[in-house]
């Protein structure tokens, strides 16, 4: 098992930081890894990261340690995700992109043209062994709508999820692109449709996540099985609270909506990392987007690195603790990923003697010796008035649902047996301190009285407990 990789970055203090707050610096950096930073009240919080970015710290000193290492996992077939986080104008942006993607010096590129670069470097050293194919995806997530940003006319795209490919985006634009340059100016047009948008509806690219994808997928030379890597990079929207930012009306509501997405990760990361290993734990990745698109990244089958971009001026000292907190909570998932699941090229498979409808039916068949046609029909309305689903034409959504349903089902069980539970605890409490009372009063026939009730009202709330 490993952890997921979570750095701090923190930026040069802008000029209106100098200006309002000459000194005002909340960080003191000790090494690589550990930094003391003073908060609001001027107490004195040590933290240890995996790594921590000083202002002067170079692009490629985060792209080598963040991301590089995932960069060649993902060409190795095993999925990993690198995400930006922190408030707006915390360095999420550059550190993603630097300055621009395309035409951008050496030094200043950010994470994204580097980890392309590195990506089409690794695989053209790689040829003789196996053929690539890489697939690049654009979307960006404002006011929970997933927009493709390489089709802008896809301005609702959903999210599915099936048992052999994970979560998938419905009919997103996939772009084959063969080298780094071809990339680049795909990731270009993107970013051009995004300030489109963002024109149109009046909008600022801070308030919506952005998601890179990349499908890399590999055919051997020698035996043609397949393997393919999803390789995702997340520019957060600014996480800042929403009163913090002195809005109103829409945009108080956008503000809402980000400050909702956000927390709905940071509630997946709580579920993630305080659930008892024996017991089922609910993970509520269907509460947002953001969440559900990160579900196979935060779920474990992925390797992810998280950077906390943070400003150093005391100024900004509480979002920057909210998001080293941030921080420090991601870095207690426990991932273990693993390579995708091999198979073999399909001019190579057996022709498939199952078709599909076969395999729909298997799996009515199945669910229906579990369940009577009754129980089948409400689940089914359940499954459409929650919106887990919007129709059932999907087996695998069908059984993703029930696997969810199941899993909702056992955990408000564990939660009334649990109840149940304390309210046995509290009677047998009360239990002794009337027997006690009693005892106390010493009144002939009373103690007997007393403990004959007792004993009946035990088994009632035994029976009780049973039955439920
Ligand atoms: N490490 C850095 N070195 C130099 N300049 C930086 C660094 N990080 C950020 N900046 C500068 O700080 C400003 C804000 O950064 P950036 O736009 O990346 O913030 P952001 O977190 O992406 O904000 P938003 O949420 O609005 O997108 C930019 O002018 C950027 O060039």
């Amino acid at each position: 098992m490993s952890n997921v990789t979570v750095c701090a970055r923190f930026r040069p203090r802008s000029s209106k930081e100098l200006r309002d707050h000459r000194d005002g610096v909340c960080v003191r950096g000790i090494d690589a890894e550990t930094f003391v930073f003073q908060d609001d009240k001027e107490d004195e919080l040590t933290f240890t990261l995996d790594g921590v970015f000083y202002e002067d710290a170079p692009q490629a000193a985060v792209y080598e340690f963040l991301a590089l290492p995932i960069m060649r996992d993902a060409v190795n077939a095993i999925n990993g995700t690198i995400i930006t986080y922190g408030q707006t104008g915390a360095g999420k942006t550059y550190s993603m992109e630097g300055p621009g993607i395309q035409d951008c010096d050496d030094h200043n590129k950010g994470l994204l043209p580097r980890v392309v670069d590195g990506m089409f470097g690794q695989i053209s050293s790689s040829k003789d062994i196996a053929n690539y194919t890489v697939k690049l995806s654009m979307v960006e997530i404002y006011m929970e709508k997933v927009r493709d940003l390489l089709d802008l006319s896809k301005g609702n795209i959903q999210i599915k999820e099936t048992k052999t490919q994970g979560i998938l985006l419905s009919g997103v634009t996939e772009v084959p692109v063969s080298d780094s340059a071809e990339a680049l100016q795909h990731l270009c047009a993107g970013l051009a449709n995004r300030a489109v948008g963002e024109t149109q509806m009046n909008m600022s690219s801070s308030r919506s996540h952005c998601a890179y994808l990349f499908t890399i997928q590999q055919d051997s030379v020698k035996d043609k099985r397949v393997k393919t890597g999803k390789l995702i990079l997340v520019d957060l929207a600014g996480s800042e609270k929403a009163d913090k930012t002195g809005a109103e009306g829409r945009v108080l509501e956008e503000a809402k909506t980000i400050n909702k997405s956000l927390s709905a990760l940071g509630n997946v990361i709580n579920a993630l990392t305080s659930g008892s290993s024996s017991k089922v734990n609910h993970i509520p990745y269907r509460d947002s987007k953001l969440t559900r698109i990160l579900q196979d990244a935060l779920g474990g089958n992925s390797r992810m690195a998280l950077l906390c971009c943070c400003s150093p001026s005391t100024s900004n000292a509480s979002e920057t603790l909210s998001t080293l907190r941030f921080g420090m909570r991601a870095k207690h998932i426990k991932a273990s990923p693993r390579a995708s699941e091999v198979k073999i090229a399909r001019s190579q498979e057996e022709p498939s003697s199952v078709t599909k409808d076969e395999k729909c039916g298997r799996i009515l068949e199945k669910m229906k010796e579990r369940m009577s046609n009754e129980d089948i029909k409400m689940l089914e309305e359940v499954l459409i008035h929650e919106g887990i689903i919007s129709s059932l034409d999907s087996m695998d959504e069908v059984e993703t649902a029930y696997e969810d349903i199941v899993s909702k089902t056992i955990q408000s069980l564990q939660q009334a047996v649990e109840e149940l539970q304390l309210k046995v605890k509290k009677l047998e409490t009360e239990k002794k301190g009337i027997k006690e009372k009693a005892l106390r009063n010493d009144e002939p026939g009373l103690v007997g009285k007393m403990s004959s009730f007792i004993s009946s009202w035990e088994r009632s709330v035994i029976e009780e407990v049973n039955e439920e």
